[in-house]
């Protein structure tokens, strides 16, 4: 069975914030309900016949510390969103684990993507195949397509659409104001992880990159799928609050488990 197991659900500073003593920093601290760290997800096929090639989405600067958490050794692919610190931070212990280990890692993004990591870790393609996800790939059995989204102020990321066996899901960690055709592939998805750093971000919207949790539930109002998971949030979100948000929305928490592929959820419309 296909699974994915969120690693971290935290936006680019991680919770607890380090400078910050807010509520949630706190309990973050001292209980830890609320600890994040940066967001990246683990797809575990484990059904052993030979589709089922575990990978991983993103690897942030707690790619270490979060593989040690699921206690795993070793993530030989990685997809890559964008080549931002919070999602990339990670690359350089990840190639280290395969020098040491004697092995080729395997890191898909999109071409632009692989140039702007290449130029800022140039070493790493003595450990790294780089493989382009422009034309789409197969990936663990999955049919994966890649397209480019609306950033916001950060520019731009991409997001990634998921099919297999009829099932469709995709992982959108960073984007916001999303335009008609970037929206297209998110359309009849079974399951969504979307990106919301704040509940409500009230910073002027030039200056700010990745939905809130009131403009992702219009979003999803609009695009009519499955279940969808909020992950990339900030110290902004308490995950012992009822946000009281729609049917089908669930907050993401560090190591929560999705099947992927077994369930034909409800539709929210
Ligand atoms: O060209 C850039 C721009 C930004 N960054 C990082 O990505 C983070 C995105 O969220 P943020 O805006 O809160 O903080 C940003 C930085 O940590 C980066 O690595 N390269």
């Amino acid at each position: 069975m296909n699974q994915l197991t969120f690693l971290g659900t935290g936006d680019a500073m991680g919770v607890p914030r380090v400078y910050c003593d807010c509520d949630v920093c706190t309990e973050a601290r001292l209980m830890g309900e609320n600890k994040r760290k940066r967001s990246s997800v683990l797809i575990d096929g484990g059904d052993g016949d030979g589709t089922s090639e575990q990978f991983m989405i993103d690897c942030g600067p707690d790619w270490r510390s979060q593989m040690e958490d699921q206690g795993l050794r070793m993530v030989h692919t990685l997809l890559i969103t964008h080549a931002h610190f919070d999602h990339i931070g990670g690359l350089p212990e990840w190639a280290d684990a395969c020098r040491w280990l004697g092995v080729k890692g395997r890191l898909y993004a999109p071409r632009e993507v692989i140039a702007t990591i290449q130029g800022q870790f140039p070493w790493l393609g003595r450990h790294v195949d780089f493989l382009e996800t422009d034309g789409g790939i197969e990936l663990g059995g999955w049919k994966v397509h890649s397209w480019k989204v609306c950033h916001g102020h950060n520019g731009y990321s991409y997001a990634y659409r998921l099919d297999q066996g009829g099932y469709s899901w995709a992982y959108c960690s960073d984007a916001i104001d999303l335009k008609t055709s970037e929206k297209e592939p998110l359309h009849g998805l079974d399951m969504l992880v979307l990106g919301t750093s704040f509940v409500h971000e009230l910073a002027e919207f030039s200056t700010r990159s990745v939905y809130d949790m009131r403009e992702a539930q219009e979003l999803l109002r609009e695009l009519k799928l499955g279940h969808t998971y909020f992950t990339h949030m900030s110290h902004d979100v308490d995950v012992r609050q009822n946000y009281n948000l729609d049917q089908g929305i669930t907050i993401a928490l560090t190591g929560m488990k999705v099947p992927l592929g077994t369930l034909k959820l409800e539709m929210n419309a």
